[in-house]
């Protein structure tokens, strides 16, 4: 582990400084797009405007033969569009460390994109290791191409052993920004007796005793997520990054998939991921609050000015801990107001 000065200092000579907190962004969405796809590659310039984050997606879905050309057509699209002017986060996914194509993807990445990248998001991240070696080989070639400021890492958990090493990686190096739930590729590795990307499973449940009647019993879906969730929303919390919600695969399931991702906004996620255009309103909608939420969260703030005491609003009491929560909605609504005109008259903020 470093030591506490250690730390913050740049991995390699002539590399940017590593950032001392998370810059100020929206990502309630990070919208996946195949970059081999001409036709996909085109509409490019269209959704940006609509979406939170762009990610060119390198890893899963991109065939093996295409690899090289989703890398060209990344590094074309991220330079075709200003997606800072625009206020939109552009990252990429890129292949595992043991693939053959690891290496091409960040040295043409940083070289190609270098400073418009935002985040680089890193697989089948297993332990902090993974994270260490991503820190210094990003670090060598910021320095080499002269990027001004650090390329973030994204950690995608889903291995077990990534599942049992999530504290560690959250914490691993300043670079990290955020930590998905990978529900594919996760539940292959645990076995999990699914074919499912996301969401529930009718068939995880818990089941009344028999009745006396022998009437049907009352049974109730269960959460297959829920400890891993959990356990992400905190390593993530405590380390000061964000937590996210990854994909949700039944693209014919807008109701599912608003629930899988109100979940996690619940439970403190950011945002989720989009595979398709029809999800992007989805978690525009879930992961923007409610406009009602953030009107009582304001009144509860104005009744505790200073954040201390007790006060007693529509018969629910409040006190510190009510006033810390609503400051956290009244400023995650406040980052979306300063995004979104609509929402900001809508929030009065
Ligand atoms: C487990 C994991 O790793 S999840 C992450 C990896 N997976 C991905 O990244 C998948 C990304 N998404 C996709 O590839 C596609 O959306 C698919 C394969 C899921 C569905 O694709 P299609 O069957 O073509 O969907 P559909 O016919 O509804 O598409 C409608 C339009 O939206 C376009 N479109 C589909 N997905 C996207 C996208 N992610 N971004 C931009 N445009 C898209 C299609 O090209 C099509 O355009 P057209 O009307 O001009 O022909
Ligand atoms: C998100 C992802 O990569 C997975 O579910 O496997
Ligand atoms: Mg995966």
């Amino acid at each position: 582990m470093k030591t506490a000065r250690g730390f913050f200092k740049p991995l390699a000579i002539g590399a940017p400084a590593p950032l001392r907190d998370l810059p100020v962004r929206v990502e309630r969405m990070i919208h996946f797009v195949p970059p081999h796809l001409d036709k996909v590659r085109a509409k490019v310039p269209e959704i940006a405007p609509t979406v939170d984050v762009i990610l060119g997606n390198l890893e899963d879905a991109i065939p093996a033969d295409a690899k090289d050309a989703a890398r060209a057509g990344f590094i074309e699209m991220a330079n075709a569009t200003d997606f800072a002017g625009l206020g939109v986060g552009l990252w990429t996914r890129i292949n595992c460390l043991n693939s053959p194509w690891h290496f091409d993807d960040v040295t043409q990445i940083v070289e190609g994109v270098g400073d418009r990248l935002d985040v680089m998001m890193v697989p089948k991240v297993e332990g902090p290791w993974d994270i260490h070696y991503m820190d210094q080989f990003l670090a060598v070639l910021e320095a080499r191409h002269g990027l001004k400021k650090p390329i973030q890492l994204h950690a995608i958990l889903e291995t077990a052993e990534g599942v049992m090493n999530v504290e560690a990686i959250a914490g691993a190096s300043p670079r990290m920004q955020g930590i998905s739930l990978g529900p594919a590729d996760l539940a292959a590795s645990r076995q999990m007796k699914t074919t499912r990307v996301g969401g529930g499973h009718p068939f995880y449940k818990v089941i009344e005793d028999p009745r006396a009647d022998g009437g049907p019993r009352v049974a109730a879906q269960q959460d297959i997520w829920h400890y891993t969730f959990a356990k992400m929303v905190d390593a993530c919390a405590a380390h000061g990054i964000k937590p996210f919600y990854g994909p949700f695969g039944a693209i014919d399931d807008p109701e599912a998939c608003e629930q899988q991702f109100r979940n996690a906004f619940l439970l403190g996620c950011a945002g989720a991921w989009s595979l398709h255009p029809s999800q992007i309103a989805i978690a525009k909608k879930v992961f923007s609050p409610d406009p009602a939420e953030i009107a009582f969260a304001k009144r509860i703030l104005e009744a505790m000015p200073d954040g201390t005491g007790v006060a007693m609003l529509d018969g629910k009491m409040q006190d510190d801990a009510t006033w810390k929560q609503a400051k956290v909605l009244v400023d995650c609504g406040r980052q979306i107001a300063a995004r979104d005109p609509d929402l900001a008259a809508a929030y009065g903020l």
